[in-house]
């Protein structure tokens, strides 16, 4: 039998995630709040995908109904969402039970370590490009997924090869990784930088390129998230970087992030865990950040507009 899994959040990413899992076989159920929990009840959970639709009924439960510790907990709720959805998984926390948080940034780490402790927390991230429609489907583009996790600071590397092996389905790659913090950090410079030229331009990847001076512009913003890495002991490698770059001015991609799709909907974004955190290391090493100040300041006026998270 395999490891009991609770998805915390049926949204874009665990929704995804999830789906395939169960659609495998593995032993999966979502946590969720009623509104989502009626939901899934009259439609099921719903994929639409490149890699094939598929329609679910799966397991699902609200808080009052956990049974006890879960072997495996994929946290997948937006970084506002953290502090209640500890509150309401913590009956599913047993001695061994791993935690791996998919939220992008980086501050979840240290807050779901101090509640929960710190060995039960791995680091996890997700490249997925997804989204919830009107009608609560999954709504998946672009290509294949990949689900990345580790220990934080080594351990058991046959524990999470093991993991790795119990998680693995067919819609998405499955990486254990020996670096997840150095993964987590390539990941928030692509994301943050993504974010400041998608969300203060309004626009994708490739109308921001393709304008006169967006070029410099999206360059300039990794530049500065780059720093921050550097600065905080996490350098990106030189094709890392290389690669984020060659993305973030290509004038072929469609790409935006999931914070300026959020933003576009008039819905709650994560602006101080994937901007305002990275301002607030930027300083802390004297790292002038010009760019992401005016995106921080520019999304801090939008979340006094947006509807309520
Ligand atoms: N979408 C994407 O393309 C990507 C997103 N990410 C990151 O993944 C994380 C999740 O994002 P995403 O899936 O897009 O967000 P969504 O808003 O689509 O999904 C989050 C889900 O969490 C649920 N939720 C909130 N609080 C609770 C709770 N206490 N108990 C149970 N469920 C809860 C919400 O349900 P309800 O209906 O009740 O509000 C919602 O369905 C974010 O940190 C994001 O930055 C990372 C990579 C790509
Ligand atoms: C970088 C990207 C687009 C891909 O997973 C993402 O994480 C997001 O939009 O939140």
């Amino acid at each position: 039998m395999g490891p009991r899994i609770l998805i915390v959040g049926a949204g874009a990413v665990g929704g995804y995630f999830g789906g395939r899992m169960a659609l495998a076989g593995h032993d999966v159920t979502f946590l969720v709040r009623p509104g989502r929990l009626a939901q899934l009840r009259a439609d099921g959970l719903r994929l639409v995908s490149p890699l094939g639709d598929a329609a679910l009924a799966p397991r699902a439960i609200t808080a009052d109904e956990i049974d006890g510790p879960h072997d495996v907990i994929l946290l997948s709720v937006k970084a506002y969402s953290l502090a209640a959805a500890m509150d309401d998984f913590a009956a599913a926390v047993g001695p061994d039970t791993r935690i791996i948080p998919l939220l992008n940034g980086m501050r979840h780490l240290d807050v779901l370590a101090e509640r929960f402790g710190d060995p039960k927390i791995l680091g996890g991230t997700c490249l997925i490009v997804s989204k919830l429609d009107a009608a609560g489907q999954v709504v998946h583009m672009g290509a294949l997924p990949k689900l990345t996790f580790g220990e934080r600071r080594g351990g058991d590397a046959s524990a999470i090869r093991d993991l790795k092996e119990a998680l693995s389905s067919p819609g998405f790659e499955t990486v254990s990784s020996g670096r997840i913090i150095q993964d987590m950090w390539n990941k928030w410079v692509l994301l943050a930088s993504l974010g400041a030229v998608c969300c203060l331009m309004r626009a994708t990847v490739a109308e921001v390129a393709a304008a006169p001076g967006g070029d410099e512009f999206a360059r300039a913003a990794i530049a500065e998230c780059a720093s921050i890495a550097a600065a905080s002991g996490h350098p990106l490698a030189e094709g890392t970087l290389e690669g984020i770059v060659r993305l973030l001015t290509s004038r072929e991609t469609p790409l935006t992030s999931s914070m300026f799709r959020d933003l576009s909907q008039g819905a709650p974004v994560e602006a101080a865990q994937i901007i305002g955190d990275m301002v607030q290391r930027g300083r802390a090493h004297q790292i002038a950040t010009p760019i992401l100040d005016l995106t921080n300041l520019n999304l801090n006026v939008y979340e006094r507009h947006a509807r309520p998270a």
